[in-house]
């Protein structure tokens, strides 16, 4: 009885601590919270920093901030760059997201990058526990990624799962229960941003920013190609003239761009196939390979892959909330095996 008042008061929190978006999932409730981690901070003359925007607001702000105030993404690459500043950002999520009025500590289970550090695994849960979580479970976002997309990763047979984040592509090969495989690469969404950004620059002398590059990749960027032609008009500063311009940019000549990082991706998919264990590489043939995270919604990326290895490939219903809702999911198991221990004692 007194368990179930517990529960109810108390709303348990999962979370997807990704470098490009934190999202957060409320038991009962679904996604309450999708933010970029993006955190604006403020610097003062003796080295200070007061953060003064998290999330939208905050990326609203990338590359348009005055000097004294800077838009940091304090996760780049998959790793923790700015320890205090991530801090801070997932404070303020579980604080924002968390219904103030109960007065229950929430538990909560953080899906983190699969590459960051024993220090930075302490840092994100100290971080947790300062917000007010009483309990503290850490994921790695692979495996809440393969529990989002609906996997069957309990059984002996072997599932593999693509995470296109925006720091990170991370391939694993689970079976029952665990992680058999896996290889991070530094190739994903962010990688593609740039590489628009070069291309656009070196052909036509425009400097663009990342979050215009994205705009692009999202608008009419495509892995392999598409049925029709695609255009979009991008503003940006003449290099030259040193005043604005807009021009025009085709589906094409984005694909073309973008070739080498969406390789990087393809690589690291074939390089996970070749040191799969036989048995289970039989079972991935048989399944196929499914594709989470943002950069899953590249067009044609599935096709590509497809051709590629010649396996089916599948997309997660919600590519950009597979991991979220993987680790809520993992957070209720963990209840159900806490119910079956309790009641085999
Ligand atoms: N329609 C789309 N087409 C191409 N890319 C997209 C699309 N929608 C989102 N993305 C990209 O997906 C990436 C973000 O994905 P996601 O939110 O899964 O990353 P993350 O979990 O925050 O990052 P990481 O896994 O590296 O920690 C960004 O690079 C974004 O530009």
């Amino acid at each position: 009885m007194l368990n179930a008042l517990h529960r109810f008061l108390s709303r348990d929190l999962a979370i997807d601590l990704g470098t490009a978006n934190t999202l957060i999932y409320i038991r009962g409730m679904g996604i309450v919270s999708n933010e970029p981690s993006v955190v604006a901070v403020q610097q003062d003359a003796r080295g200070g920093r007061k953060v003064l925007a998290v999330g939208k607001e905050a990326k609203e702000m990338l590359g348009r901030t005055p000097g004294n105030i800077v838009a940091i993404r304090p996760m780049r690459e998959g790793v923790i760059a700015d320890f205090e500043v991530t801090a801070a950002m997932l404070k303020y999520f579980i604080q924002s997201a968390h219904n103030r009025k109960s007065f229950v500590k929430p538990r909560i289970i953080i899906g983190i990058p699969s590459g960051i550090t024993e220090v930075e695994r302490r840092a994100v849960r100290e971080a947790a526990e300062s917000a007010g979580a009483r309990e503290v479970y850490l994921i790695e976002q692979p495996m809440a990624a393969a529990i989002g997309a609906g996997l069957p990763i309990t059984e002996p047979s072997g599932n593999m799962i693509v995470d296109i984040g925006g720091g990170t592509s991370d391939v694993a090969v689970i079976s029952l229960g665990g992680i058999v495989y896996s290889r991070s690469v530094r190739v994903a969404g962010d990688k593609l941003d740039e590489a628009i950004v070069q291309h656009v620059k070196r052909k036509y002398n425009l400097l663009i920013g990342e979050r215009t590059a994205e705009l692009i990749k999202m608008g009419i960027g495509s892995a392999y190609p598409t049925d029709e032609e695609l255009t979009m008009d991008v503003k940006g500063r003449d290099l030259v003239a040193g005043v604005p311009r807009t021009l025009t940019v085709t589906s094409t000549e984005i694909r073309d761009a973008i070739a080498e990082p969406v390789h990087g991706i393809v690589e690291a998919v074939k390089i996970a196939l070749e040191r799969t264990p036989p048995e289970l590489a039989g079972d991935i043939a048989d399944r196929g390979i499914v594709l989470a995270g943002g950069g899953a919604l590249l067009k044609n990326l599935d096709v590509l892959l497809r051709e590629e290895t010649g396996l089916p490939v599948f997309l997660a219903e919600d590519p950009l909330s597979s991991v979220v809702i993987g680790a809520g999911r993992a957070l209720e198991e963990l209840d159900m095996l806490r119910q079956v221990t309790a009641a085999a004692a």
